[in-house]
């Protein structure tokens, strides 16, 4: 490669709250867009007090900050493709809705955290209204775990059947371009099965499932590999295959850190190779 010439980089956005314990939020963001060799960025939404065993306190960044981390990326650098992941509060959802109105942000990957995989709910009702109708019709596709699926449709999801009914109620009831409710909180070998519907094709994506239980932050994964394959150029589809894929392999490498759920590896391969060490 000519060594004058800069190789142009994709840039995507993590719009999200900081996990001091490393394992989700802009944490895993970063590392999957880096592991992707896409540039990542980040505009933070709220610092969390967490590690392995949950979290212990949450702090909000006030709306205007978070308003002027995003200006200052898509003004200067640009973003190919942007995630949300933990908004926290109503003002906050509410700016950063403007905000991907006003600088037109696309491939908008919106992981409408509302419930962590043990059932404990991260943000107040008020946020999930407002997210339902400001930031959820803004997104290319909207990535709901299990209990996030069952507050958006109404509907208790037990079985295969449920998560489809619940995939199809979201995307005609809430205008999503795309739907994927995730599986990693249903029981047995649901566990890992995630549904597709994009108003014409309602598909199963399945992998193997891993045996672990340390599975923490695998829904920032997912969400951040679907928008750094977005970033790259990929069709919706495709971006979310691949990241399926990824964050599957990434389980199977988790690191068994702390007395709780562990992180998935995000560098697997360099794990294996033993680079690092
Ligand atoms: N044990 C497992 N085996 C295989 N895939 C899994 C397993 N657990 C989760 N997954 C996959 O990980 C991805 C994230 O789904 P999950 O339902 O865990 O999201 P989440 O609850 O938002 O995650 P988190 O809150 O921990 O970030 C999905 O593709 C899901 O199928
Ligand atoms: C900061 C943050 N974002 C998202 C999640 C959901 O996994 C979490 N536990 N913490």
């Amino acid at each position: 490669m000519n060594a004058q010439k800069k190789p142009r980089v994709p840039v995507a956005l993590t719009i999200a709250g900081s996990d001091s314990g490393g394992g989700a939020g802009i944490q895993a963001d970063l590392r999957t867009f880096a592991f992707h060799c896409v540039h990542g960025t980040s505009a933070i939404t709220c610092v969390t007090a967490q590690n392995t065993l949950g979290v212990n306190r949450v702090d909000a960044i006030p709306p205007e900050a978070v308003v002027a981390q995003i200006q200052a990326v898509v003004q200067d650098i640009g973003v190919q493709a942007a995630k949300t992941g933990m908004l926290l509060n109503q003002e906050i959802i509410f700016a950063v809705a403007q905000q991907v109105e006003t600088l037109q942000i696309h491939n908008l990957v919106v992981d409408p955290v509302m419930v962590s995989r043990t059932g404990a709910q991260l943000i107040d009702d008020e946020a999930v209204k407002t997210l339902r109708h400001t930031l959820i019709p803004k997104a290319a596709i909207i990535t709901p775990n299990r209990y996030e699926a069952q507050i958006l449709s109404g509907l208790e999801i037990y079985s295969l059947e449920d998560m489809q009914a619940a995939a199809e109620i979201i995307h005609k009831t809430l205008r999503t371009n795309a739907v994927l409710v995730k599986g990693g909180g249903m029981q047995g070998n649901l566990r890992g099965v995630d549904i597709w519907f994009d108003g014409e094709k309602l598909e199963i994506l399945t992998t193997k499932q891993v045996e672990t239980t340390n599975t923490h932050g695998t829904g920032c994964t997912l969400s951040a590999a679907i928008a750094a394959n977005l970033a790259k150029g990929k069709n919706l589809w495709s971006a979310v295959q691949q990241a399926k894929e990824y964050v599957t392999t990434a389980l199977t490498c988790a690191l068994d850190i702390g007395e709780g759920q562990g992180p998935v590896g995000h560098f697997f391969p360099l794990l294996e190779l033993g680079i690092g060490e």
